[in-house]
């Protein structure tokens, strides 16, 4: 041991209960360049237990887009095929683009205990809180102001002009959707929001009614009292 590694206090035990929790379904929703993908991404990379969902999605992809990264890019007849079949969780149109969450990845990822994070419309929100309502966990993020709105969908530098002045049309529309949510990030500052969609989900997984095994953890503690 080096002289600046410090010494383990003998008397302290580290309890580390394994107690079953309900796996929660995280969504994040907001107009189209406020930030959500970013934020994401963030909360993935500082979350090992979260998974994302990859959508399917109709539209062509952006530079730099991967397919089945980002979203899994298919077809028309292939949306409506998975529709059909039920291998859609939700979906729903936006910009005259079809997107849906498949269902398999959700139900695996549950049932390896882990959270899903979904990047998904008001749409789909009402989806699956519908199906779901004790799971979901709905966040929506604003931007600052509309100004910081465009300058942000512009600096994506992504889109085409007339896309994003489609984008800023429908922003106040997206943005009416609020009160349906559980949570309002206005992300300003990118590190404030990151910590700030790291907090909800520490809280949320902490919930009691989502800690199945508590019952069972608390008698079996009381039966040595
Ligand atoms: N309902 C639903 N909405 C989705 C899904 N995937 C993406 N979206 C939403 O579709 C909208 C457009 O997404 P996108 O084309 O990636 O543009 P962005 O919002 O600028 O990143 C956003 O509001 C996404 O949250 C999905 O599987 N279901
Ligand atoms: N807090 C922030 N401050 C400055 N720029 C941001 C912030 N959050 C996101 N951005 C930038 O704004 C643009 C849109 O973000 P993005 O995550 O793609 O939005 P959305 O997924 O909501 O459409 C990107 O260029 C991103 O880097």
């Amino acid at each position: 041991m080096s002289a600046e590694t410090p010494k383990k206090p003998e008397n302290i035990v580290i309890i580390e209960p394994h107690i079953a929790r309900r796996g929660l379904l995280y969504i994040i929703s907001s107009p189209s360049g406020a930030g959500k993908t970013t934020l994401a991404r963030r909360l993935l990379a500082v979350d090992s237990n979260i998974e994302m969902s990859v959508s399917v999605t109709t539209r062509a992809p952006r530079p730099g887009e991967r397919d089945g990264v980002d979203y899994h890019f298919v077809d028309r007849d292939k949306f409506e095929m998975m529709k059909s079949r039920g291998e859609l969780l939700e979906w729903a149109r936006v910009f005259d683009n079809h997107y849906g969450t498949p269902r398999a990845l959700v139900e695996d990822t549950i049932h390896a205990g882990k959270d899903v994070l979904f990047d998904i419309d008001w749409q789909g929100a009402q989806q699956l809180s519908e199906k779901l309502p004790n799971d979901v966990v709905r966040v929506f993020v604003l931007p600052p102001s509309g100004g910081v709105l465009e300058d942000r969908l512009k600096s994506r530098a992504q889109d085409s002009a007339e896309t994003v002045a489609r984008r800023m049309a429908a922003a106040s529309s997206e943005i009416s959707h609020w009160p349906e949510y559980d949570y309002v990030i206005v992300n300003t500052e990118l590190e404030r929001s990151v910590a700030a969609a790291h907090a909800i989900l520490t809280a949320e997984r902490l919930k009691r009614a989502r800690l199945l095994g508590l019952s069972d953890f608390v008698r079996d503690m009381q039966a040595v009292l």
